[in-house]
């Protein structure tokens, strides 16, 4: 593996290593359609049906040739004149690090723009913005492609819903809202690859981890092995639809399943998730997009999920189930002998093959130096619009969750400001994982500099065990010394990471220990919390503390956003895409328990907003303004609406599409400072099966530079999808019942309530698991999978838990 990767995958995990050091596998090139041997095969032929393109060039290998092609290191077929290509790449929040991708030590290609990690600009609910960065970024891939930089298929989202707070890659992700994932995700498809059905597609996106991945290392249990139990109901309402907007919604180019089970089967080898759900049940097509294996995860179908008795078994498992192609080498070792075996036949490699090609064609690959996006050179990276937009996307993340009134600060020449803690001089913290080399790093030390205030530094403690002495005397010489206290800390990607899950949501002891001294002072007090949530209780209530941020991983420009917001030259306006829950969550309930709902026999307190029974320290949604807005639903059409007459109004296939009603809210700023507001709507109510969720995000826009004493009017489009819910076995419905919708202006809430009448209607119909899975309404058991090692043992919940049900 070592040898496969190279330095660039310490990188891409963010383990320190300076990011100069990496060095991709260089990409091949452009195959030469005009004098090289393929140059009479229809894959050169522009004007030819882009599958019938890939057929050609795929008919034109040997077995063994076949076979060989089916790793993320592809040597290409040099006799054809086919280059090599690498197939990874990644570009989380900007071109990262990562095996295809090359950045010069110096001078053109040796940085490209880092934007916040995705739950930073995840907080902006903001589908425009999230649009305009993946534009920059793909912007910036495709000329990285131009000079033999990268490759054009680059793997990412990652859009599994951060479920748990512990999770060490949830700042990869837009939150643990799965309406706010599927529209985010939309958006960013679109910019990524350049429209829903583009002539040409920019570069090739990667929706991943296909599915229930979101346990990296946490008590024993390793991603590679995890064999995740989610109830069908669980998997169709919270797991699984910010990927049914991948596939079925945005035609993403890839998907990638998991390291992980899925009740009993790994998910690479996983024909009902891959096939029948992915393919046939969300319409992605056979022939034109493709599926990867994580990085060798097909080796864990063999150990440690022991799901095949050999190793050739294992690859021909993925391949058949629908695993295109293998990020590893387990493929080219082992289908050679799964094929002389029988395991696999040529039509299923063919298959692979043509859509991987498939997917190159459509990008242009074998279009020649004029196709489109081949103009774009280094003068395209970084641009003076990236580096904007990047600190446009920090600070309509950046979520104010308390202000006595200090804040916006107004600092001038002689200010004094102590600017203290573990983020205060950050730079590559900034970034979160998944980096590249940025344009620059602007740290909050930098920023508060250019204020033209007088800055008084000290880093201040970091980790736990690290509490008292020697840090903290630069500390007491800076705070004694100033007008006002910024604290800037939190957490890390030393704490938090792929392959590492929190231990803790605290905030280290010794830096609540350093806080609250710091508050002694009764000086104006700013804390910045930055990384991802921490319990901020013990400052909220905290009469010195004056003002508490968060500011997630705000990318290259994030000091500068920090103070932006700081001094109010912009207003924030972003709101939490997590819950901040308690301290004592974790202990309430184990990472792996996947379920949503709250259960008084397993104890677990429920998840995410819409289930947590517990007093979140700060909700999802919530965000501080400098100005107050107040809100007016405009009427509905009706106050009761018929269901059987709602569905004979909808024709699409896929009726969760049909629309509902346009709302209109009517956004006032009462208060005296411009600022954007970000609408998020709600629905609520008791309707279809219980226990029912506390509220569900429906719909979102975010309004720009709403000035004091003025409106602007958020259009909320709802759809028959929005009023859905869905059954113990993974069917979607109208239910009849009381409804609410919901605008939360802080403190004030805006609603209007109507009703849905007549009998249950279902929208669509959930492909089940093959027999041999439960079947009984499958939320109400824990079930050990229908894999062809997996057992059932069918723990009944008690009946309590789900009154009703
Ligand atoms: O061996 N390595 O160096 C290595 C590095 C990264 C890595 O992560 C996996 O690879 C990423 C591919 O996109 C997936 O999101 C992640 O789960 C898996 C393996």
């Amino acid at each position: 593996m070592a040898a496969l990767l190279s330095l660039s995958a310490l990188a891409l995990l963010g383990a320190g290593a300076s990011a100069q050091t990496f060095t991709g596998t260089a990409q091949g090139g452009f195959p030469d359609c005009v004098n090289g041997p393929l140059s009479n095969n229809t894959v050169c032929d522009k004007s030819a049906d882009p599958v019938a393109r890939a057929k050609a060039l795929v008919a034109a290998f040997t077995v063994a040739e076949k076979l060989n092609l089916t790793g993320n290191n592809s040597p290409g077929v040099p006799r054809l004149g086919l280059p090599v290509y690498q197939w990874w790449q990644e570009a989380l929040h900007g071109v990262a690090s990562s095996p295809g991708v090359t950045f010069n030590a110096t001078g053109q290609f040796d940085s490209a723009t880092s934007f916040p990690q995705p739950i930073l600009m995840g907080a902006a609910f903001d589908d425009e913005l999230i649009q305009s960065v993946a534009e920059v970024v793909s912007t910036e891939a495709r000329a990285f492609n131009n000079y033999g930089r990268a490759g054009l298929d680059f793997w990412t989202p990652n859009i599994n819903p951060y479920r748990d707070p512990r999770w060490g890659r949830g700042q990869e992700t837009p939150g643990e809202d799965p309406y706010h994932l599927s529209s985010y995700v939309h958006s960013l498809i679109m910019g990524l690859q350049g429209g829903e059905d583009p002539e040409i597609r920019k570069i090739t996106a990667t929706c991943k981890h296909f599915a229930g991945y979101d346990v990296e290392s946490w008590n024993g249990n390793l991603r590679y092995q995890n064999d995740v139990q989610i109830p069908q109901r669980d998997l169709v309402e919270y797991y699984l639809p910010s990927f049914r907007s991948c596939a079925r919604d945005s035609n993403v180019g890839a998907f990638m399943c998991t390291y992980s089970a899925l009740n009993g089967v790994p998910t690479c080898a996983d024909p009902w998730l891959l096939n029948d759900v992915l393919r046939e049940h969300w319409g992605w097509t056979n022939e034109e997009q493709w599926v990867t294996s994580d990085c060798d995860s097909i080796q864990n179908i063999f150990l440690p999920h022991n799901f095949s008795d050999t190793r050739q078994g294992a690859a021909a498992a993925a391949l058949n189930a629908g695993t295109d192609l293998d990020c590893g080498t387990y493929y080219q070792h082992h289908l050679p002998l799964a094929y002389s075996e029988g395991l696999i036949n040529q039509t299923t490699v063919d298959q692979a093959l043509v859509r991987l090609y498939t997917s190159l064609v459509r990008t242009g690959y074998f279009d020649g130096p004029n196709a489109m996006y081949r103009n774009l050179t280094w003068s395209d990276v970084g641009t003076t619009h990236a580096q904007q937009l990047a600190l446009r996307a920090a600070e309509e993340g950046i979520t104010l969750l308390k202000n006595d009134g200090t804040l916006p600060l107004s600092i001038s020449n002689g200010t004094k400001i102590a600017l203290i803690g573990s983020w205060a001089n950050a730079t590559t913290q900034m970034q979160g994982n998944y980096y590249g080399v940025p344009t620059y790093l602007h740290s909050p030390l930098y920023a508060a500099q250019q204020t033209g205030a007088q800055v008084f530094y000290a880093q201040g403690p970091g980790g736990q065990g690290d509490p008292t002495t020697d840090h903290w005397l630069p500390v007491w010489s800076a705070a004694s010394k100033a007008d006002i206290i910024i604290y800037v800390g939190g957490v890390d990607i030393s704490v938090e990471a792929e392959g590492m899950d929190r231990e803790d949501i605290n905030w280290t002891g010794a830096q609540v220990d350093i806080i609250g001294e710091l508050a002694m002072y009764g000086k104006p007090m700013i804390l910045a919390q930055m990384g991802d949530q921490l319990d901020n209780t013990p400052f909220v209530n905290n009469p010195n503390i004056s003002a508490l941020i968060w500011g997630g991983y705000p990318g290259q420009d994030g000091g500068v956003a920090l103070f932006n917001i700081i001094t109010g030259k912009t207003a924030p306006a972003g709101r939490l895409p997590v819950t901040q829950y308690p301290a004592h969550y974790i202990s309430d309930i184990p990472m792996t328990d996947m379920t949503l709902r709250p259960n008084a026999t397993t104890g677990s307190p429920g998840r995410t907003y819409k289930w947590y029974n517990g007093t979140a320290v700060y909700e999802f949604g919530y965000g501080m303004h400098y100005t107050k807005f107040s809100a007016d639903i405009s009427p509905m059409s009706k106050s009761s609406y018929d269901i059987s007459s709602l569905l004979s109004g909808c024709n699409e296939t896929y009726k969760d599409r049909c629309a509902f009603e346009s709302i209109s809210v009517n956004v006032h700023n009462t208060g005296n400072v411009t600022s954007d507001y970000a609408a998020l709507g709600f629905l609520a109510g008791q309707f279809g099966p219980s226990p029912y969720p506390k509220k569900s995000l429906v719909n979102y826009q975010r309004l720009h530079s709403i000035a004091a004493g003025s409106s602007q009017t958020a259009t909320l489009n709802l759809t028959l999808g929005s009023l859905s819910r869905v059954d113990d076995h993974g069917n979607t419905y109208l239910y009849p019942g009381d409804y609410a919708l919901m605008i939360d202006t802080m403190p004030e809430l805006t609603m209007v309530n109507f009703t849905l009448t007549g009998q249950p209607a279902c929208l669509d119909e959930w492909p089940q698991p093959p027999s041999g899975g439960p079947t009984i309404p499958p939320s109400d058991y824990f079930y050990g999978g229908y894999g062809s090692r997996g057992e059932f043992p069918v723990i009944a919940a008690s009946e309590e838990l789900y009154p009703g049900a």
